[in-house]
């Protein structure tokens, strides 16, 4: 691929008190990105950060809409969304809650206009933003599944070598891609979230963009159970009995190939994710805690589901690293590679897999 060529992603920055302007900063200053990336924040925020890492770095803004340049090291394009107050690192402050919301809204909005072919971004914080008052927000899946009108999403973790099709990418066990049927809500209300229909719907998805993303043409699906043991025969949880088992039954009977609902505990050893092109874990920590101990900085989260492509990081706003430098670049290096793919490849692989269906 020629650099002009190469597709225009968004980069939003994240809580400005985090490590994201940083991570921004650290990935021009690192190499030529295979994008072209336009980051999508404060630029005296970012210049201020580069600057005080020591990283050679030209902050160049844009005007609104203006296309990025091909890539190139050392320089960073910026479409500008002002901070409302000061950001220091490692402060929150409620007030720069809606520069960061307007962030994703810009880069939204150039994915919807084709000005830009993918979104990726760094992390923010959840709590300061609901500190802010924007009661109800989750986090950026929700945030984009409701941008963009869609009933569900789901999110995805892989780790670098699960990031392509199983022949090209799958190396035994470290490769991994976790799914949740559940994403930001409190445990206790996750037992009544995971319902046969959503469940289906999930499913759905997931079986689609494993083919569509990932070029998986037959993917085949590991599903946890929620309780321990599986529910150990409705003795310790009826949910798998109830709700599960019946929402896997009848996707099987449409042709997906799903193994489970087995104990999680079963599930994450080397033999049953063997054949599995995914899992589907039933709560956020039941699957992630496997994955990054996996893949930690190696893996990136993609939101399935979307009519935009979106990947992100695998960490949060680390602040207690923001403005040391210490900040690991991996997972935004892997974010950025795989949206890039995407955002080339995506087309080609639909066709491809409703071919074969
Ligand atoms: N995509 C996103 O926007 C995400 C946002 N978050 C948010 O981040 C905030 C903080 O979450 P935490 O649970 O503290 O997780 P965290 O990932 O920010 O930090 C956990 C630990 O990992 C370390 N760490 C994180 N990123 C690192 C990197 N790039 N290099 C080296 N070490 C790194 C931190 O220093 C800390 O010790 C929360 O508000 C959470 O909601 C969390 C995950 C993803
Ligand atoms: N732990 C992953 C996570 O919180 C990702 O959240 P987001 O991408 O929805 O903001």
């Amino acid at each position: 691929m020629a650099l002009d060529d190469a597709p225009v992603l968004a980069l939003t920055c994240g809580e400005p008190a985090g490590i994201g302007p940083e991570l921004a900063v650290m990935l021009v200053a690192d190499g030529t990105p295979p994008a072209r990336i336009v980051a999508v924040g404060d630029p005296a925020l970012l210049a201020e950060r580069a600057a005080s890492l020591g990283c050679r770095v030209e902050i160049r803004r844009l005007a609104s809409g203006e296309s990025p340049p091909a890539p190139c090291r050392g320089v960073l394009p910026v479409w500008s969304v002002a901070l409302r107050a000061p950001s220091y690192p490692g402060v929150l402050d409620t007030a720069n809650a809606d520069h960061v919301l307007e962030t994703l809204d810009v880069a939204i909005d150039a994915c919807r206009s084709g000005r830009a072919a993918g979104m990726v971004t760094a992390p923010l914080h959840k709590g300061v933003i609901l500190d802010a008052g924007h009661a109800g927000f989750s986090g950026h899946t929700e945030y984009l599944r409701d941008a963009c009108g869609v009933e569900e999403v789901v999110m995805m973790l892989a780790t670098d070598s699960a990031l392509h099709a199983r022949d090209a990418g799958w190396q035994g066990e470290a490769a991994l891609r976790v799914a949740l049927a559940t994403t930001h809500l409190p445990l206790r209300e996750v037992a009544d979230a995971i319902t046969a229909p959503r469940l289906q719907r999930l499913l759905r998805i997931l079986h689609a963009d494993l083919q569509r993303w990932f070029g998986v043409t037959a993917p085949r699906i590991a599903v946890c159970g929620l309780n321990p043991h599986a529910g150990e025969g409705g003795h310790l949880g009826r949910e798998e009995l109830d709700v599960i088992i019946p929402a896997l039954e009848e996707l099987r009977a449409e042709g997906l190939a799903l193994d489970g609902p087995l104990p999680a505990d079963t599930l994450f050893t080397p033999r049953h994710l063997e054949g599995a092109d995914a899992v589907l874990a039933m709560y956020h920590d039941q699957g992630l805690p496997v994955l990054k101990y996996a893949g930690f900085g190696r893996a990136a989260n993609i939101t399935l589901g979307l009519p935009l492509v979106r990947t992100s990081v695998d960490h949060g706003t680390a602040l207690d690293l923001a403005g040391t430098g210490r900040a690991d670049l991996g997972s935004l290096r892997v974010a950025v590679a795989l949206a890039a793919e995407m955002a080339q490849r995506g087309p080609a692989r639909v066709a491809i897999s409703t071919q074969e269906l």
